[in-house]
């Protein structure tokens, strides 16, 4: 009884209402975590469904914290949840997390990672954090007791483009189940104080193996937002440091917008076109014209065999024009040719030329 009436005076806020949220929300509501806020500023989408599993088929367009609050109310109508159909920033984060006991992070970018992650260390509260990629996932309790915080162990973000998002990359459906519904365990042990919680550990699973691991994580003394002599002391300086560099040597390529490209095709006489994306990606959606060479055989040096007709008319595409640009910059620095990228990837051919591919 002690312990339910601890949940019960509990308040959790957690950031997103995607993959890891559907399980933490589902969990925490069922132990009966007295108010739970979530805030997401997206809707769902029908793609979503595949691992966000506290939406339904009838959801699909509405707002995920619409949504999620339904699903939330319709499991335990005792409990108090808030909706905020909104962005986290760092104008809104610190009234919002302030108001609770401990945060969940759910999201699925590294800008908002570091803004929770500081925002929780400015307001000495613990963050249960959770994290996906393809068939790996990743799991810890930052800043509580004496256990490091995210930027501790990860003082910077990586560099834009970098890593790929779930939607390029792809992730197993069930995963944010196995990760989600860890984190909601962590949660109810931080909140009762119960066993060891997850601080100083980081959890490594990876579902192909089936075999979970752990690495050692410490606090950095020197830490910019945790550490002895701080330079990190509002979330303003906090955005700010997480304005992502492009990925390295990340100067612009020289671009060809997707109406052009359509008329290139359309003479009969295209240029060399390069899709560099996944084979995955390719079965969704691709260009009427052109080769395949995976970014990452262009990033070992394997694929660049298979561009001898690369010209000063070559175009490289992706989904976005990020992996297009490094491939671009890949084969120059390999081979002294400097060609073009899609600008806007895919998505702008879809947008502007062909609406009957499939967005994704
Ligand atoms: N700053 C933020 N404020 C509020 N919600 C956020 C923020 N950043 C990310 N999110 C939300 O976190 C959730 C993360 O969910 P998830 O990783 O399952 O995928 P998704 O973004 O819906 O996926 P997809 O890339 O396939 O569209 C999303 O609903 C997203 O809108």
């Amino acid at each position: 009884m002690t312990g339910q009436d601890r949940l019960g005076r509990a308040r959790v806020i957690v950031v997103g209402a995607g993959g890891l949220a559907a399980p933490v929300l589902s969990y925490l509501a069922a132990a009966g975590v007295g108010r739970l806020t979530v805030i997401d500023d997206d809707a769902v989408d029908l793609s979503n469904l595949q691992r966000q599993v506290i939406h339904r088929t009838e959801d699909v367009g509405v707002s995920k914290v619409e949504s999620a609050v339904r699903a939330v109310h319709d499991l335990n109508p005792d409990i108090e949840i808030v909706g905020v159909p909104e962005r986290l920033t760092a104008d809104n984060a610190l009234p919002l997390f302030a108001e609770h006991d401990l945060v969940v992070d759910a999201t699925d970018n590294f800008a908002t990672r570091y803004l929770v992650g500081d925002a929780c260390v400015l307001l000495g509260l613990p963050l249960v954090w959770g994290s996906i990629h393809r068939f790996d996932g990743q799991v810890t309790v930052w800043s509580y007791d004496e256990g490091p915080c995210y930027r501790c162990v990860f003082p910077q973000p990586p560099p834009a483009g970098a890593v790929p998002s779930c939607a390029e990359a792809g992730v197993l459906g069930a995963l944010p189940g196995v990760v989600g519904a860890m984190q909601a365990t962590e949660a109810v042990k931080v909140l009762l104080r119960m066993g060891e919680p997850l601080a100083g550990r980081l959890m490594l699973y990876d579902a192909l193996r089936a075999a979970w691991s752990s690495v050692p994580v410490r606090r950095d003394p020197e830490c910019a937002v945790c550490g002895a002599h701080p330079t990190i002391t509002t979330l303003t300086e906090s955005a700010a440091s997480c304005e992502m560099p492009a990925a390295e040597d990340g100067e612009a390529v020289p671009e060809i917008g997707a109406r052009a490209l359509a008329g290139l095709v359309a003479t009969g006489h295209p240029p060399v076109v390069v899709d560099v994306r996944t084979d995955a990606e390719r079965e969704i959606a691709r260009l009427p014209v052109g080769i395949h060479v995976p970014i990452e055989t262009l990033r070992d040096g394997t694929g660049l065999a298979r561009l001898d007709a690369v010209d000063a008319d070559t175009v490289f595409y992706c989904k976005g024009g990020t992996r297009s640009a490094e491939a671009v910059r890949l084969v120059r620095d390999a081979t002294g040719v400097q060609a073009r990228s899609l600008a806007g990837g895919i998505l702008a051919w879809i947008d502007d030329v062909d609406p009957t591919l499939a967005r994704y």
